[in-house]
């Protein structure tokens, strides 16, 4: 079995998430695409982060229609800040047979050669690339990378912070939220 992790804060999850991991699932070998949410992002603060079940259970109403999109919160029982390598000898160790990707946007590339342990994440695992505008520029000892495979699809201009801050400012964001995020987003007040 071969699954995809796509690791994320997911503070909410929006569209552009989900075409990511749809595009995946649709143009890819894997078997399944596991939304993956982070407790704490090592090199992000917690401030303005939703609490982890919340973020879990809009991540549950943005996948739940989607056959091979399930959520994990496999992290939540995990030491914090939650360091990518850790989750994957966990989950290599509890699932022996399965064959694990990563999932990311370019921007978290960029920044890769400064994860934990990187060399032996890249050593193990297959990582599927979507472009994404962002600062700064990707190690070339990334460059034509066995394991990296950029993936050929449209970018889009979407983030979490700017549906966060439009949502403070009174903007109807309502398109870039799958329905019942919104719906979730909107009965219980998140983010204004
Ligand atoms: N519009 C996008 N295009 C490509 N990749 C994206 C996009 N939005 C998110 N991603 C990727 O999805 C993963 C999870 O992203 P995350 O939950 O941090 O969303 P975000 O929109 O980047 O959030 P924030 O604005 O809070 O940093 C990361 O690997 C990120 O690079
Ligand atoms: O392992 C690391 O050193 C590391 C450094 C930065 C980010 N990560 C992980 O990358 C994932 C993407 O985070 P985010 O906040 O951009 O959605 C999330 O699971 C983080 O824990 C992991």
């Amino acid at each position: 079995m071969k699954v995809g992790l796509y690791f994320g804060s997911f503070n909410p999850v929006h569209i552009g998430h989900l075409i990511i991991a749809n595009h995946l699932a649709e143009n890819s070998d894997l078997d399944q695409i596991w939304f993956v949410v982070t407790p704490h992002n090592p090199f992000k603060k917690k401030s303005s982060l939703l609490d982890n079940y919340d973020r879990l259970e809009l991540v549950h109403l943005a996948t739940k229609d989607y056959f091979k999109l399930t959520p994990s919160d496999i992290e939540f029982h995990l030491p914090q800040p939650n360091y990518t390598i850790n989750t994957l000898v966990h989950l290599q160790e509890k699932f022996p047979k399965y064959d694990f990707s990563l999932i990311m946007g370019e921007d978290n590339l960029k920044s890769f050669h400064k994860w934990k342990n990187y060399e032996v994440i890249l050593e193990n695992h297959d990582i599927y690339v979507y472009p994404r505008l962002s600062e700064g520029k990707v190690e070339t000892q990334f460059d034509k990378h066995k394991r990296i495979n950029h993936i050929d699809a449209p970018i889009m201009e979407l983030s979490s912070t700017f549906i966060r801050k439009s949502i403070k400012e009174g903007k109807d964001i309502r398109p870039m939220l799958p329905k019942h995020v919104w719906e979730y987003v909107d009965e219980m007040n998140f983010y204004r």
